[in-house]
């Protein structure tokens, strides 16, 4: 069952535009001119009950936006969106205990108080009992294994309990839908896997969808079997981390061990070489090219071990936004 249904959504901002000087503030306020920017355009696409998928795209491309819709912070311009059957921007309140919004950015604890406390006021808010608040704090608490920090002031928790922190309050009241927005930002890389641990723990525990935004590649590649890609506000890409570099790279990289030390002419002979050690070599070969490229080094060089494989991922994606416009659009 579809947990997750968008259909031709849009967001258009309109913003005020102020000429500069005095001239600009007294026309600013009397008679103001707008400017629309169109954050999301046009995206459709439905995630399954219990999908982990990754949501891409370079900065200002409109994951936020998009994410703020699905949680019903902010009305679409046009289109349609169904969250747990609901419709998010009504914020009722059946929608609000299916769903959670966590921004890596953004803290809902209270700084100076410890965790517990914060835990507590979120539980009475969503009309958890003592027992069952306990029992979910208790659990969640095990699975992100920071018991022994919810006592302390929150103010004196390292980034990354904090963000463990953060995730327990937001997952108090067992929403099956997550989007999480960065919630891994400026974490260390210990903590980073503690997070994504404890995510794909939580999503097979509960079978919950996630929807995730992050810079972070390893994040998508631990979690996520599909991605959305969006590009200046539209969907460009809406299928599995593989395809995804086949889609968007022509290219594989071909590892070479030779016998010799060749020179870099002489390798250059057979494709783009991208970086030569002692007598290993790496190539940049088009995917069409292959075969061929393949044969005529095994053939004329004298070779140790040669292996294939894909450019990593981020240099796809750095690519893909790169080079990324609406004329790149692929149907979803
Ligand atoms: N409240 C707003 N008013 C006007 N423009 C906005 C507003 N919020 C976002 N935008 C614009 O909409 C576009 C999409 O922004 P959005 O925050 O959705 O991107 P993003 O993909 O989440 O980027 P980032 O990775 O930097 O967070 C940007 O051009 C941004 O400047």
């Amino acid at each position: 069952m579809a947990s997750i249904i968008v259909d031709r959504l849009s967001k258009v901002y309109p913003v005020a535009i102020k000429e500069p000087g005095l001239n600009g503030t007294i026309k600013h306020f009397f008679q103001r001119t707008y400017k629309q920017i169109h954050a999301v355009r046009d995206i459709s696409f439905q995630i399954e009950a219990g999908e982990v998928v990754g949501f891409l795209g370079a900065n200002g491309a409109g994951k936020t936006t998009t994410l703020k819709m699905l949680s019903g912070l902010i009305h679409p311009s046009t289109g349609l969106v169904k969250v747990a059957g609901q419709t998010p921007f009504k914020r009722e309140t059946a929608f609000l205990k299916q769903i959670t919004l966590v921004m890596g950015q953004k803290q809902q604890l209270i700084w100076d108080l410890p965790a517990l406390d914060s835990l507590k006021i979120n539980a009475a808010v969503y009309g958890l009992s003592d027992r069952t608040a306990q029992f979910r704090i208790y659990e969640l608490a095990e699975m992100l294994a920071i018991q022994d920090k919810l006592t302390q002031p929150v103010r004196k928790l390292s980034l990354g309990e904090r963000m463990k922190a953060e995730l327990l309050a937001a997952l108090l009241h067992e929403p099956q839908v997550l989007f999480l927005d960065e919630p891994t930002l400026g974490l260390d890389v210990n903590a980073q896997v503690a997070v994504r641990k404890f995510l794909s723990e939580y999503n097979q525990r509960y079978n919950a969808t996630i929807l995730l935004t992050s810079h972070y590649m390893a994040d998508i590649t631990a979690l996520c079997d599909r991605v959305l890609v969006i590009n200046q506000g539209q969907l460009i890409y809406d299928g599995n981390l593989n395809g995804l570099v086949d889609r968007f790279s022509p290219c594989r990289e071909v590892n070479v061990e030779f016998k010799h030390i060749y020179p870099q002419d002489k390798l250059a002979m057979y494709a783009d070489v991208r970086s030569v050690e002692g007598a290993s070599a790496k190539f940049l070969v088009p995917q069409e090219m292959l075969t061929k490229t393949v044969s005529q080094i095994l053939g004329e060089l004298e070779v140790v071990d040669l292996s294939i494989t894909d450019p990593p991922i981020d240099d796809v994606i750095g690519q893909i936004f790169q080079s990324g416009t609406a004329e790149t659009a692929i149907p979803a």
